[in-house]
């Protein structure tokens, strides 16, 4: 069992709520986290238990970071925006900056979190 984190920028959210509907069973066999709104959301979309952070500007993704840093998260999906300006930039670069220090799986659009998951 993975532990996963799943975070999507506004304008992402909506498809990360399909593809986590899509892939629901493959998913209830993991353990999963979300930042405070998209993890909301994914509840809400497939009725998985998904552990709820902080939303992401507010510190959501600076805990993921965190659970990296410990060893506590194997897995990030984390559907970036890369048309808008995020008032957090800041800590989405730290976040993805962290999955690539510790070597954790970090897919940051659909056709790579359907690779991951396959392989997971
Ligand atoms: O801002 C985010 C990622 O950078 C996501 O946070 P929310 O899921 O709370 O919107």
């Amino acid at each position: 069992m993975a532990k996963i984190g799943l975070v999507a920028h506004d304008d992402k959210k909506d498809e990360l709520c399909v593809w986590a509907a899509r892939h629901k069973r493959k998913l209830s066999e993991h353990q999963l986290w979300g930042t405070g709104t998209t993890g909301s959301r994914i509840i809400e979309a497939t009725g998985l238990p998904v552990g709820l952070l902080k939303s992401g500007p507010l510190g959501g993704d600076q805990q993921l970071g965190a659970m990296i840093a410990e060893g506590r998260l194997d897995v990030l999906i984390f559907f970036i925006d890369p048309l808008s300006a995020q008032p957090h930039d800041v800590d989405v670069k730290a976040l993805t900056r962290l999955a690539t220090l510790y070597d954790v799986m970090c897919a940051n659009n659909e056709a790579t979190a359907n690779a991951v998951l396959a392989y997971l």
